[in-house]
């Protein structure tokens, strides 16, 4: 491409939902730049490990209902690709029987039909060995949800886009954005222009928005990622077909504790609480707050026997979060060609192919394929004023 190509897109982030947005782009014929301020791939913002949950089990319907196309589309870019990218290992869910939370996620799965085996005290132990369930908990298990393969689903999404025509240039940091009819993007290692730009900057997202005049409530936060050893190896292990779990609340926290079986890291399995410290996207080494993993003890100590309840492996990774919890899909409030995909509040990388097929439609200009009021940067200022 000479200097002077314009673009019909230009996309800012290369982490899972940049990477799908550019891949639909493209998929449409759309002339599209994948850029990303790191060399690829890295570690240093969202999307990077190697496994990440999906499932259904939500306390709200609609992402359920979005789940049923996202399946479809992580098994199109598995075929069209030629590599695996999910695995079911099924979900348990577990949970205080007479929290308003739990009972909405159950009516969730009830509700959307979604093969389920609810499990009595009685019969847990012999579903679920090496598991304790709280006194007062119920135990449901969401059959067809598993894991996602990471690291290999962005890459995938990359090397899907860049065989359709998309370009990426990684090491190129955006320091500048002139919006208008085309958007100008300054980078570090070249000037750039396009009929519209979608901004999937993860925990970067209000220093590009800050070049628009926008803020978002977004807050960073450093999530510390802990594996557990297993004192018996395999015995939480995905070949054992042990699944992915989420304590919805327990006598340790009110926030979610979640795992996924052994199978990264031989003989370690990873369990994480669902809530961090906030942070600088820039600077998050120098965030060092670990209360979260004396939470984390206590519950492996008292739920998970068969883990050592020191953690083996810390690694770290960050949470973009909005307000409530749900996304921000949207036009920029005062320039139409700019479309911003961000707030993924830690549950965000299972929607990846159809947040990159919605952001894509949005640049568009076209109807998206969902009711995106959820979504809009219009809740948060409706908030305020309701405040007042
Ligand atoms: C510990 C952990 C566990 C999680 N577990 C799950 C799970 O089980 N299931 C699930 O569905 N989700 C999960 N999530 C959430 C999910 O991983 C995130 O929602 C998702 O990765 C967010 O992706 P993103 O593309 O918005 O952000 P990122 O991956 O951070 O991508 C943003 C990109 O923009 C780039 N960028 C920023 N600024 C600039 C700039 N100025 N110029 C150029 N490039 C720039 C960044 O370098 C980065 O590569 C988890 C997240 C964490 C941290
Ligand atoms: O999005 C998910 O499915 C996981 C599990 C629960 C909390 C963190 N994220």
């Amino acid at each position: 491409m000479s200097a002077d190509t314009v673009y019909d897109c230009i996309v800012i982030g290369a982490g899972v939902q940049g990477s799908f947005t550019a891949y639909h782009l493209a998929k449409k014929n759309k002339k599209t730049l994948l850029l990303e301020q790191f060399v690829l791939p890295h570690s240093r913002g969202s999307s990077h490990g190697q496994t990440r949950v999906i499932r259904k089990a939500y306390d709200q319907e609609f992402y359920a209902h979005m789940l049923d196309e996202c399946y479809k589309l992580w098994a199109q870019i598995e075929k069209e690709a030629g590599v695996r990218l999910y695995r079911q290992t099924g979900l348990l869910v577990m949970g205080p029987e007479n929290s308003r939370y739990y009972e909405l996620v159950k009516n969730t799965l009830q509700k959307n039909k979604v093969p389920m085996v609810a499990l009595t005290r009685e019969n847990f132990s012999k579903h679920i060995p090496l598991v304790n369930l709280d006194e007062g908990h119920g135990a449901v298990v969401e059959i067809p949800a598993g894991i996602l393969y990471a690291d290999r689903a962005v890459k995938t999404a990359q090397g899907q886009f860049q065989k359709l025509g998309g370009v990426i240039r990684d090491n190129a940091m955006v320091t500048d954005i002139k919006p208008g009819p085309l958007v100008t993007v300054v980078t570090s290692s070249g000037v750039y222009r396009a009929k519209s730009l979608v901004i999937t900057a993860g925990p970067w997202t209000n220093r590009l928005l800050a070049h628009t005049g926008l803020e978002l409530p977004l807050e960073v936060e450093k999530i510390n990622v802990c594996y557990w050893k297993e004192k018996v190896p395999g015995s939480y292990n995905i070949k054992n077909r042990f699944p992915c779990f989420i304590q919805t609340e327990c006598q340790d926290t009110k926030e979610h504790i979640y795992g996924l079986p052994s199978n990264e890291y031989p003989g370690l399995m990873k369990v994480c609480f669902h809530a961090g410290f906030e942070t600088d996207p820039d600077h998050r080494d120098k965030q060092k707050n670990t209360s979260d993993i004396d939470i984390l003890q206590r519950y492996i100590a008292r739920c998970f026997p068969g883990l050592d309840p020191q953690p083996a492996v810390v690694e770290s990774c960050l949470y973009t979060l909005t307000p409530d919890r749900n996304f921000v899909l949207d036009h920029h409030p005062a320039y139409s060609n700019i479309v911003i995909g961000a707030g993924f509040s830690g549950h965000g990388f299972k929607f990846g192919p159809i947040i990159g097929k919605l952001l894509s439609e949005l640049s568009l200009g076209e109807v998206p394929s969902y009711d995106l009021s959820p979504f809009k940067i219009r809740r948060f200022h409706e908030k305020t004023k309701s405040a007042l």
